[in-house]
């Protein structure tokens, strides 16, 4: 089963378009980065894509469930990291995973078990009784990806994650959410910065709206890096 296919959506705010026509599908368990500038239509995709906004034309399915007429079945295989930041810096890391935990109804021992093993998986264990605010951006933005996979979503969306992170945390991000599609969870990372995509990684390229290109890569850059090819593809 896809874990996300996108056909046909079309989005505009009055008279300004966002999205036109834009089509692809991501499989089980792979990393697919979207990236595009400014403006290219990437957290309006996203609003749609978590059931924010409704679409003007067009289909979304998340783990083969229609977001628009089996919503809450394709928002419980959905795991979110906005772009904004929303962990309670008062609270521990654990706190606010608990906190979390208990919205979507895992409770006890399970709550605990589920809580333990995110913060394994993102490499925060050491830090879970510590205030959050005592955390660095690095470690912040772990927490809340961890609190994403609480409710063990197969798709996890994360809207430009890295943003205002060291080079070291942002490289440190990256790779752990490359590593989360080894069990078959499906990723959407956007960004705007081309040296967080893998040559491996499914790339769909979104510009003024459109998709530019879609496929492997590694493919698309060709011989270039992919920051010049980028740079080609959306040169006026
Ligand atoms: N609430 C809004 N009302 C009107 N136009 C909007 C609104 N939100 C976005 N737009 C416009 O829609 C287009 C797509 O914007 P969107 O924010 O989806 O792009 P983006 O790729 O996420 O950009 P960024 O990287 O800056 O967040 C842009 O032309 C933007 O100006």
């Amino acid at each position: 089963m896809n874990g996300i296919t996108v056909s046909g959506l079309t989005f505009s705010y009055g008279t300004r378009t966002a999205l036109s026509d834009v089509s692809f599908d991501i499989g089980r368990g792979r990393f697919c980065a979207l990236l595009g500038p400014n403006g290219a239509g990437k957290s309006t995709l996203f609003s749609i894509l978590t059931g924010l906004r409704p679409t003007d034309t067009g289909h979304v399915t998340i783990a083969g469930h229609d977001i628009a007429t089996h919503r809450r079945a394709a928002l419980a295989q959905l795991g979110i990291v906005f772009q904004q930041p929303t962990l309670d810096l008062d609270l521990t890391v654990r706190q606010n995973l608990s906190y979390f935990a208990a919205l979507h109804g895992i409770r006890g021992k399970e709550r605990a078990k589920r809580i333990d093993a995110v913060l394994e998986r993102l490499f925060i264990t050491d830090r879970a009784d510590d205030k959050t605010r005592s955390l660095n951006g690095g470690h912040r933005r772990r927490t809340e990806i961890a609190r994403a996979l609480l409710h063990d979503p197969k798709v996890l969306l994360l809207d430009e994650p890295t943003v205002g992170l060291d080079a070291q945390s942002r490289k440190a991000i990256t790779d752990h959410v490359h590593d989360l599609t080894i069990d078959g969870t499906t990723v959407l990372w956007a960004t705007h910065l081309p040296d967080e995509i893998w040559d491996a990684d499914r790339l769909v390229v979104l510009h003024q709206s459109r998709v530019l290109a879609d496929g492997t890569a590694g493919v698309i850059r060709g011989p270039r890096n992919l920051n010049d090819a980028f740079l080609s593809m959306v040169s006026p």
